[in-house]
C-alpha cells in the first residue's frame, strides 16, 4: 500500500512553528500580524473554509479583520474596502473568498490588492514573479504541495509531473512551482485527448479537476505519487461525505505515496496563508 501523505499532521507542526514566531515578534513588542478576509455571499463551503481560516488565524496569533458582505453587493463597494484595507496599516495580508456569487468579477478585485498584502498570491504581479522565478508572495494550495512533497524528500528533478486542471489557483501556478523545481511538467485539462495514457506516463500526477474520483487505479503508473487537490462533497446511500478527485483505495493499490482527502492539501493550503501573511508581515515591518 502507499504511504499516505499527512498533510493534517505537517500543518499542525507548521502551525505551531508560526505560533512561536509570532509569540516572539509580539514579545518584543510589535504589533500582530493582521489579515482580512472578505467574503460574499452564503456559499456554505466557502463559509465552513473562512471560519476555518479565521480559527487558525487566531490559533497562531494573526489578528482577522473579517468582512462579510452579502451577495448583492456592488463591485464599487468592494473595491473601496480593497482600498481602504491596502492603506491600513496593519493588514499585511488580503483575501478574497472564491468563487464570488453572481456577476461580480474577481480578477478587477484581485488585482486592486496591493501585491504585496496579497496573501492568496493570485495578483498578476505574484504570478508573474512566479513565472520569472522571483520571490512573490506565491498561491496557498500549490505552495502546499510542494511543501509536502519537500517533508517527504520526493524530489521532483527529472521526474515526469502531469497536472491535470489549468486554473488560476492551482493548476498554472502549481506546474510553473513543478518546472521550477526542475520536473518536465505538463498541464492537462477536459479537452486532453487520451487523457489516461498521458497520466499513465506521470511519475507524480496531480489531480486538481474538481470531479469526484475521477482518476481511477488504471490511470496511475504503479509506483507513482498522485496528488490529490480535490474536494467534492457527494451524497450517496452512506450520505453526504468528502471526496477527492481520486479514487484514493483503488490508487492507493497501485501508486507509491498519495494524499488523502480530507486530510491532505486542505490542511496545507490553510497553512500556506499563514505563512504567507506572516511572511508579508515580517517584510513590512522589517523584521526579516
Ligand atoms: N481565495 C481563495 N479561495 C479559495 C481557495 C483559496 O486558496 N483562496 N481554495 C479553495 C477553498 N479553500 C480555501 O479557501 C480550502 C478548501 C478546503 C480546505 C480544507 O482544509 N479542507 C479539509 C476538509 C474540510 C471540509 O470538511 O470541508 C481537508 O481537505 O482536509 C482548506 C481550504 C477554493 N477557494
Ligand atoms: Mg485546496
Amino acid at each position: 500500500m502507499a504511504t499516505i501523505l499527512d498533510g493534517k499532521a505537517l500543518a499542525k507542526t507548521m502551525q505551531s512553528q508560526l505560533a512561536e514566531k509570532v509569540a516572539k515578534f509580539t514579545e518584543q513588542g510589535h504589533r500582530p500580524p493582521g489579515l482580512a478576509v472578505l467574503m460574499v455571499g452564503d456559499n456554505p463551503a466557502s463559509a465552513t473554509y473562512v471560519r476555518n481560516k479565521e480559527r487558525a488565524c487566531a490559533k497562531i496569533g494573526i489578528a482577522t479583520l473579517g468582512q462579510h458582505f452579502p451577495a448583492d453587493i456592488f463591485q464599487e463597494v468592494l473595491m473601496d474596502t480593497i482600498s481602504d484595507l491596502n492603506n491600513n496599516d496593519r493588514v499585511d495580508g488580503i483575501l478574497v473568498q472564491l468563487p464570488l456569487p453572481g456577476s461580480l468579477d474577481s480578477v478587477t478585485l484581485l488585482n486592486h490588492i496591493d501585491p504585496d498584502k496579497d496573501a492568496d498570491g493570485l495578483h498578476p504581479i505574484n504570478l508573474g514573479r512566479l513565472l520569472r522565478g522571483e520571490i512573490g508572495l506565491r498561491s496557498c494550495t500549490p505552495s502546499g504541495v510542494m511543501r509536502l512533497l519537500g517533508e517527504y524528500d520526493i524530489d521532483l528533478t527529472g521526474k515526469r509531473v502531469v497536472v491535470v486542471g489549468r486554473s488560476i489557483l492551482v493548476g498554472k501556478p502549481l506546474a510553473l512551482m513543478c518546472l521550477e523545481a526542475n520536473a518536465t511538467v505538463t498541464i492537462a485539462h477536459s479537452r486532453t485527448t487520451n487523457l489516461s495514457e498521458l497520466t499513465r506516463s506521470a511519475d507524480v500526477l496531480v489531480a486538481a479537476i474538481g470531479r469526484p474520483e475521477m482518476i481511477t487505479a488504471d490511470m496511475v503508473k504503479p509506483g507513482a505519487v498522485v496528488i490529490d487537490v480535490g474536494i467534492n462533497r457527494v451524497e450517496d446511500e452512506k450520505g453526504v461525505r468528502l471526496v477527492g478527485d481520486v479514487a484514493t483505495q483503488d490508487v492507493a493499490a497501485v501508486a507509491d505515496a498519495i494524499t488523502p482527502v480530507p486530510g491532505g492539501i486542505g490542511p496545507m493550503t490553510v497553512t500556506m496563508l499563514l505563512e504567507n501573511t506572516v511572511l508579508s508581515y515580517q517584510r513590512r515591518l522589517g523584521l526579516i
